[in-house]
């Protein structure tokens, strides 16, 4: 059995708490029922050599961490029922005015932390370089060694022994040195008043951020042992990573503001809404709350007196979808949504904040509202109260209206009663709600979804075999392109003459291989073909949706096409070319909603799938709209597909008509789905039907072309670009459409900064630190926005000479999934670096989120992962973020390349995915990688010192 120390031990201890925390089970005391739960549950979830129960229960007793009475054991921890957090800290008043390092975590919040950086029994670690909270950072620059001390001080009255001392995890670039060998593994006396030095030194060839966990252990006579742990970073960066570099210390968001107090609300004063709104309300909107017990039964959980119901829960939730438990499944998936979202939004609650009087309204920062954390849009509504009132009874608390979100400020609108009150520098307590109309629109729509008739489109069985045609379809093509594939060509022609009826036709495949612009031919074709047709498009996002309407428009006159926007999107993101078709009426300034007798004179009309829902509030009369399109469709749940297609508008009384749904069932997966009580159905629509329905499915002759075209052509992206992605996500059926002529796909071939020529992929390593600033839970990442900007000054700056092909900023994208590092790039590329600021139109390259990029193409993309910290990948799990452990943004990001891809991130971090460990040893084979060296290794010492991180011992 491997030895552990009391540090590491405990640290497997403090893992282990919060793992009880994370699966609620935080308040079990009984040893033997939580030996039961390490062994088999805890121990069994990671690789790395773990202590035995009790081992690391006498290690946390020794750390005073937990209290042992007989059979009984209590946990030094604060009592939350909640899935895990990113921001909750253990309170304090103490801890409030705890220093903040210069960036990242606040480190002495967690208890466990502050144990493991403390001084003990008189003897403290120093350094010249000290940051605060067990931080020790010094800087360095390139080809210049730079060493610096690191003291140990034995300041109390007796004797010490430093028994080992430990570097974890530590990057080449940086070692230790110590003249008496105490870094080799001898033992050292510690006399009272005595020191003893520890150099760090770093020497590094490029800029980034070396560190590494120290920990010093030591004993005392008669039988003390004690450990004391540093986080030792040096830090290579240049003028402009230092200008991007955190404004302000991160901290953390407060707990949760649960007041068990009367409330009186002031109602605050919603945004005008001028929404000129004439469009009927004849289906209304019910409420569609949960019902209380079913809160009781999860909070009680499965071995309780609410047993039965729990199993009741989970016998619906695993049995298969059909006609007869539609509307109870989905109706008990969305309150679990719910449910969940209530618990996710309490992390957003703030304490002692101020806002600013801007005329009527006052205006609060929110770090992380453009991240959708919290989701805030205009109309929606918060609370705040003074925060020298918290613990009054009753309690006043105003009703604040969100008028506009800017990046990280929503200006709110309050009662005047506050306004007449307000003073500047008065603090609040605010807590967040989040908007229930999607889901009051989904639970509709499950609702209508179970009316007669419909079960043949969604469990659809045959088709009629019949085409709307009685002769062959002879179009005319507005793609011309499409006219050379075989597949595309004979989706538009088994969509337009309506074979699959009643069935949904679906078209699926791989990134690029032209769904969007056989959905978007398949459009114009109906519209040309059936004078009296009338089309309902959506997509789940904005963007997508602008997408089908910029396709569409480009051969139907915009005045046939009406581009349906909720009022709570800012006008000021709409596309310019989409705006003569769009609901906004200059005049008023507002967009509005025209009666259904106005909007029938539109034959197409294009909307979320979510502002669909407003349509089936109209009423349409039955089969009104002809012809249902869903693009996107694997991006959407199915709830939300079925609002498109659930309401009265339906095409299922109508004699031409049908639905369309495309998609890729690997794309980027819906977000409603529970899955944080691991009850998890987050598939869409077009992913049940291809899986579950023997119409959909391939048999020896393939998929029948009736019901559902693949595509496997792509057209987009340099052969080189996909080989990856289509190994790993597309089983290698992917084909890459060679041209004749000029292939933009081969302009970047030759580009001099390619490590390889003939090879347009460069994966460029960067060791660097995930940063966070201010209140904003967002990362970023300097010393990769150094690198992104230097080729972007290659690109840019070339204009067509050498070897650098012509491209303009609009010809770029730059992908990154955290918010903070998109700010953080548009800031280096339109304020700081003094060439590319100076370009006319640098605003037109696009810097955004995966999502951002959904079905969008750029000649070049850059790709910023910013992960630099191993720990945060199961933060990044548990909150959708990123791309480590999500294969499917991975996908997406790369595929959206045509002919150069530039990947900028840590090699170290990322090969810990095996799916990025393929792109990284793919790049590093055909020669396209350079940067900091990716060498493959991992140890369990690295497991252990990324565990100590995982008690955020850095800065
Ligand atoms: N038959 C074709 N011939 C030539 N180019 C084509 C053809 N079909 C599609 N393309 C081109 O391929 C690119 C990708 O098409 P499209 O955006 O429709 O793909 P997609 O499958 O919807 O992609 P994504 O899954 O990323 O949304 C576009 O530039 C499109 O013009």
């Amino acid at each position: 059995m491997p030895r552990f120390s009391v540090a590491e031990a405990s640290l497997w201890g403090c893992q282990f708490v919060q793992f009880l925390q994370d699966t609620g089970r935080e308040q079990t005391t009984l040893r033997e029922t939580l030996r039961t739960i390490y062994n088999q549950e805890f121990r069994g979830r990671t690789e790395a050599r773990t202590p035995n129960f009790s081992c690391m229960l006498f290690a946390l007793r020794t750390t005073h961490q937990v209290q042992v009475r007989g059979d009984l054991v209590k946990f030094k921890v604060k009592r939350h029922v909640v899935v895990a957090d990113q921001y909750r800290r253990a309170r304090s008043n103490a801890q409030t005015s705890v220093a903040a390092s210069a960036s990242g975590q606040q480190l002495s919040s967690t208890p466990q932390m502050a144990e493991l950086i403390r001084g003990k029994h008189g003897v403290e670690i120093t350094s010249d370089y000290d940051q605060g909270n067990g931080n020790i950072r010094f800087p360095v620059v390139p080809g210049e060694p730079q060493t610096v001390a690191v003291l140990v001080q034995n300041r109390g009255t007796e004797v010490v022994t430093l028994q080992r001392f430990q570097a974890q995890q530590q990057a080449r670039e940086l070692s230790f040195t110590d003249e008496q060998g105490a870094v080799q593994g001898r033992s050292l006396l510690l006399h009272p008043g005595g020191m003893y030095p520890i150099q760090a030194r770093c020497l590094t060839t490029c800029n980034g951020h070396f560190s590494a966990v120290v920990s010093f252990e030591f004993t005392k006579e008669p039988d003390v042992s004690f450990s004391i742990s540093r986080y030792v970073a040096a830090v290579a960066e240049s003028q402009l990573a230092k200008d991007l570099g955190p404004s302000a210390p991160f901290q953390p968001y407060e707990a949760s503001l649960q007041h068990h107090v009367t409330v009186i609300t002031e109602d605050g004063i919603p945004p005008d809404s001028s929404l000129k709104n004439e469009l009927e309300r004849e289906i209304p909107l019910g409420t569609y709350q949960y019902p209380k017990s079913l809160k009781n039964t999860i909070l009680l959980g499965p071995n309780t007196s609410a047993s039965s119901s729990w199993a009741a829960m989970r016998s619906l939730l695993e049995a298969p979808l059909q006609a007869e438990n539609y509307y109870q499944k989905f109706q008990l998936l969305l309150h679990l949504e719910e449910i969940q979202m209530e618990v996710d939004i309490r992390r957003y609650d703030m304490q002692d904040v101020t806002m600013v009087q801007e005329r009527a309204l006052l205006v609060l920062d929110v770090p992380g509202v453009a991240e959708n954390r919290p989701s805030l849009l205009r109309g929606d509504h918060l609370f705040a109260h003074l925060s020298s009132e918290r613990d009054h009874s009753p309690l006043v608390r105003y009703k604040g209206y969100v008028h506009s979100v800017e990046l990280d400020r929503v200006r709110l609108g309050f009662s005047s009663k506050l306004q007449k009150k307000f003073v500047k520098n008065l603090k609040f307590d605010v807590t967040f709600t989040f908007s229930r109309l999607p889901l009051q629109v989904q639970h509709r729509a499950v609702v209508l979804a179970v009316r007669p008739g419909l079960s043949s489109l969604l469990f659809p069985s045959a088709s009629c075999h019949k085409s709307l045609f009685s002769g062959p379809f002879q179009p005319r093509w507005f793609n011309r392109k499409l006219e050379t594939n075989e597949e595309q060509c004979k989706a538009v022609t088994h969509i337009v003459t309506g074979v699959s009826r009643p069935a949904p036709y679906l078209i699926f495949g791989p990134p690029g291989t032209g769904k969007t612009v056989t959905m978007v031919e398949a459009i114009k074709q109906v519209w040309t073909c059936f004078k009296d047709a009338h089309i309902l498009a959506c997509a789940p996002s904005n963007s997508a949706a602008d997408l089908l309407c910029q396709c569409i428009i480009k051969d139907i006159a915009p005045q046939n096409v009406y581009r349906l926007i909720a009022s709570s999107r800012s006008y000021r993101e709409v596309p310019t070319d989409i705006r003569p078709c769009c609901n906004w009426d200059d005049e008023q300034s507002s967009y509005v909603y025209p009666s259904k007798k106005r909007l029938s004179h539109y034959r197409i009309i294009i909307t979320t799938l979510v502002t669909a829902g407003r349509l089936v509030s109209a009423n349409f009369a039955p089969g009104f709209f002809s012809h249902v399109f869903i693009d996107e469709c694997g991006h959407a749940v199915e709830p939300e597909s079925i609002v498109a297609i659930a309401g009265e508008q339906c095409p299922r009384t109508t004699p031409t008509g049908g639905s369309c749904a495309a998609g890729a069932p690997r794309g980027l997966s819906g977000l409603v789905g529970s899955h944080r009580i691991s009850l998890g159905t987050g598939t869409s629509l077009l992913e049940r039907l291809m899986l579950h329905n023997p119409l959909y499915q391939k048999s020896s002759g393939g998929y029948d072309p009736r019901f559902i075209t693949k595509l496997l052509w792509n057209y987009r992206s340099h052969e080189a670009i996909l080989r990856i992605p289509n190994e790993l996500f597309y089983d290698n059926e992917l084909k890459v459409c060679r041209s004749n002529g000029l292939d933009i796909r081969n302009l970047f071939c030759t580009w001099e900064e390619l490590p390889k020529k003939g090879f347009p992929i460069i994966f460029h390593g960067v060791c660097g630190e995930d940063q966070r600033e201010a209140k904003s839970p967002s990362f970023f990442n300097t010393a990769e926005i150094e690198v992104l900007v230097h080729y972007l000054r290659k690109l840019l700056q070339s204009r067509g000479r050498g070897s650098c092909p012509s491209v303009s900023p609009k010809e770029i994208g730059i992908i990154s999934p955290y918010r903070k590092q998109v700010e953080k790039i548009r800031k280096a590329i339109t304020c700081l670096d003094p060439d590319l600021q100076e370009l006319p139109d640098i605003s037109q390259l696009k810097v955004g989120s995966v999502e951002e990029f959904q079905g969008q193409e750029r000649p070049v993309i850059l790709i910023s992962t910013v992960r630099s910290c191993s720990t945060y990948i199961q933060f990044d799990q548990t909150f959708r973020l990123g791309f480590l452990k999500n294969p499917k943004r991975l996908n997406v990001a790369i595929t959206r390349a045509k002919a150069l891809l530039i990947v900028v991130g840590n090699p170290t971090v990322l090969s810990k995915d095996h799916h990025w460990l393929r792109f990284l040893r793919y790049c590093k084979e055909q020669g396209g990688y350079t940067g900091y060296p990716f060498e493959e290794e991992g140890t369990a010492e690295d497991r252990l010192a990324n565990d100590l991180q995982a008690l955020q011992l850095r800065v």
